[in-house]
C-alpha cells in the first residue's frame, strides 16, 4: 500500500517514495512519501496559516478532537499494533498495548489541558509604588511545533508530543522515524478523521539525513521536540539557535543493587528493565552495579531469569525480537566482542543469526570495555562489580548520559541519600527504570537530554507566559 502525507487536510503524494521492509523478514509492507523541501515549506505554511483559528478555540474544543482520536485509536489498536509489529518487529503484544496507552496518554493531555490556568498577580509585593498594578498571567502557544519521533515508539513517543502541543493550542509538523513511518502515518489518519482542521496537523515524511536539518532550520518553525539518538540531538542543540527545544535522547541506566536488597525481585526487575523490546529502550537497564558481596548471587539469578526468555517472532510475542536493523545489529555485535575479547564473562549463550541477537548477560564487566559505556541499544547487559556504594556512585556518574536510575535497597534512608547524588532526571527506587506513568516528569540531563516531558510538564514547554498588566 502506498501511505500519503496529510498537509493542509489533504493527503498528498511526492515524486520520490521510500519502500518500508519489516525487518522481522523483509517482507515489503508498503510506502511512504519522501517530501522535497518544497512540499515541506509548503506544510510549513500551512501549519502557520491554521495557527490562530486553532489558537483562538477554547480548551474543551480542542479536547473535543483528542478525545475523538483517542476513541478511534483504541478502535483501530489491533489493526495499527499489527502494523508496528510488523513494521519495527515489537512483540504484538507490547505493539497493542502502545496503541493503547498513546490513547490513554492523549485523553490525559486533552484533561490536562483543561487545567492550564494560568494565574493572577497582585502589584506591591516588590516595591510599594507597584501596589495599583495587577497582572493577568496567561499560557500561550509557541506557535509550530515540529515533532520528531524515534523509531522504538513509533506510534507513543509521537502522540506524547502532538497531543500536548495541540491541547496548548499549537499548529504540528511531525516527523515520523522512517522505520515507524506507516505507524506514523496511521496515527495521523486517527486525527485526521477525528477532523481536526486543516492545516493544524501535518505529517511530514522522508530520510532525517535528507529533510532533517531543513525541518529543524526551518524559519517557521517555533519549537522542536525530538526524541532519538545523542548525536543527532546534539546537532538539533546547535542548529536550532534560539528557539527553545525538548530533547529526550540516549541513555545508559544503572540498576545498582545494595547488599541488603530483595535480590530476587532485583533480578526480575532488572531482567525485566533490560530486555523488554529486545533492550531497545532509553529507559533500559544497561549496565548492573552491585556490591560484590551479593554478587555472585544476583549474577546467577539474572541468568536463570534470562534463560527463561524466549527468542525470535513478534508475532508469536517472543521476549527478543530481531533488532531494528543490520547497522545496529552489527554494532551490537561489535559491543559483545570487545567484552569478550577484554575478558568479561558470558553467562548465556553468545548467538546472533542475522539481526535476531540472543539475550547476554555479561559478568565481571571492567571500566575498560565499551559496553560498560555505550549503550547498546540492543539485548546486551553488563554486570559490574563495586566494592562501596562510593563507588556505584562514581561509576554511575561518570557515564556521559544521565536519564534514569534504579536502585534496590530496603534502606529507605540511604536509597534517598543514593538518588540525591546520581545524576539523572529520575532514580527508581526497588523498580526497574521506565517513563511511566506518563503523567510524571520524564526527563534526562548531561548527554540524554534538555527540558522536560510528561503531560502535564510536556503542555508547560509549548505554551509560553504572556503578562498582561493594569495599573488600576
Ligand atoms: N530519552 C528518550 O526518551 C528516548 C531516547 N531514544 C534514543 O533514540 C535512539 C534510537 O532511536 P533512533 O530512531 O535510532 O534515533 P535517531 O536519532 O536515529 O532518529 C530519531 C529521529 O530523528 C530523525 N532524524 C535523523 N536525522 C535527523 C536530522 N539530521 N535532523 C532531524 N531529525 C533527524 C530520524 O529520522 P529517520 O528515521 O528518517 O532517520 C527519526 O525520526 C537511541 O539512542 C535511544 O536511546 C529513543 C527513545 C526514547
Ligand atoms: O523510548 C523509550 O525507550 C521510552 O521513552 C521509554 O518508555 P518506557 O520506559 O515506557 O518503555
Amino acid at each position: 500500500m502506498n501511505y500519503q502525507n496529510l498537509v493542509n487536510g489533504e493527503w498528498k503524494d511526492s515524486e520520490n517514495t521510500i519502500t518500508i521492509y519489516s525487518p522481522i523478514n523483509g517482507e515489503e509492507i508498503g510506502t511512504v512519501p519522501a517530501m522535497s523541501r518544497e512540499e515541506v515549506d509548503f506544510a510549513m505554511e500551512s501549519a502557520r496559516k491554521a495557527l490562530p483559528a486553532w489558537r483562538a478555540l477554547s480548551a474543551v474544543e480542542r479536547a473535543a478532537y483528542l478525545n475523538k482520536a483517542a476513541d478511534i485509536l483504541e478502535r483501530d489498536k489491533d489493526k495499527i499494533g499489527e502494523n508496528l509489529a510488523k513494521e519495527v518487529a515489537k512483540g504484538i503484544k507490547a505493539a497493542i498495548s502502545e496503541v493503547v496507552r498513546t490513547a490513554d496518554l492523549i485523553r490525559y493531555a486533552a484533561e490536562e489541558g483543561l487545567r492550564i490556568t494560568g494565574e493572577f498577580v497582585n502589584g506591591g509585593g516588590f516595591e510599594a509604588g507597584s501596589k495599583r498594578k495587577c497582572g493577568v498571567v496567561k499560557r500561550e502557544p509557541v506557535g509550530v511545533v515540529l515533532a520528531i519521533a524515534p523509531f522504538n515508539y513509533p506510534v507513543n513517543l509521537s502522540a506524547s508530543k502532538i497531543a500536548p502541543a495541540l491541547i496548548g493550542g499549537n499548529v504540528v509538523i511531525f516527523k515520523p522515524p522512517t522505520q515507524g513511518s506507516i505507524s506514523g502515518l496511521l496515527l495521523t489518519q486517527v486525527f485526521a478523521e477525528a477532523g481536526i482542521p486543516a492545516g493544524v496537523f501535518n505529517s511530514v515524511t522522508g530520510k532525517g539525513s535528507e529533510i532533517g536539518d531543513y525541518l529543524i532550520e526551518h524559519e517557521e518553525v517555533n519549537f522542536i521536540n525530538f526524541t532519538g539518538s545523542t548525536p543527532i540531538g546534539k546537532k538539533i542543540g546547535k542548529l536550532a539557535g534560539m528557539r527553545p527545544i525538548m530533547l529526550e535522547l540516549g541513555g545508559k541506566d544503572a540498576g545498582i543493587v545494595l547488599e541488603d536488597a530483595d535480590l530476587e525481585k532485583a533480578a526480575k526487575d532488572i531482567v525485566a528493565g533490560a530486555f523488554s523490546y529486545s533492550g531497545q529502550r532509553c529507559t533500559a537497564i544497561k549496565r548492573v552495579l552491585v556490591m560484590d558481596s551479593v554478587a555472585d548471587k544476583l549474577a546467577d539469578l539474572i541468568k536463570a531469569q534470562v534463560e527463561k526468555l524466549t527468542v525470535g517472532d513478534p508475532f508469536d510475542n517472543a521476549d527478543i525480537t530481531t533488532v531494528i536493523d543490520t547497522p545496529s545489529a552489527d554494532f551490537i555485535e561489535g559491543l559483545i566482542k570487545d567484552a569478550q575479547e577484554k575478558g568479561a564473562k558470558a553467562l548465556t549463550t553468545v548467538k546472533r543469526e542475522k539481526n535476531l541477537i540472543w539475550p547476554v548477560v555479561f559478568d565481571n564487566v571492567t571500566t575498560d570495555m565499551r559496553i560498560a559505556w555505550e549503550e547498546p541499544f540492543g539485548p546486551v547487559l553488563p554486570i559490574i562489580r563495586v566494592n562501596s556504594v562510593d563507588e556505584a556512585i562514581e561509576i554511575a556518574n561518570k557515564s556521559e548520559y544521565g536519564l534514569q536510575s534504579a536502585v534496590f535497597t530496603k534502606n529507605f534512608p540511604l536509597a534517598f541519600e543514593i538518588a540525591e547524588k546520581l545524576e539523572v532526571g529520575t532514580v527508581h527506587i526497588n523498580n526497574k527504570t521506565q517513563r511511566g506513568p506518563d503523567s510524571f516528569p520524564f526527563l534526562g540531563i548531561k548527554g540524554s537530554g534538555a527540558g522536560v516531558q510528561g503531560l502535564k510538564y510536556s503542555i508547560e514547554s509549548m505554551t509560553r507566559v504572556k503578562s498582561i498588566v493594569f495599573d488600576i
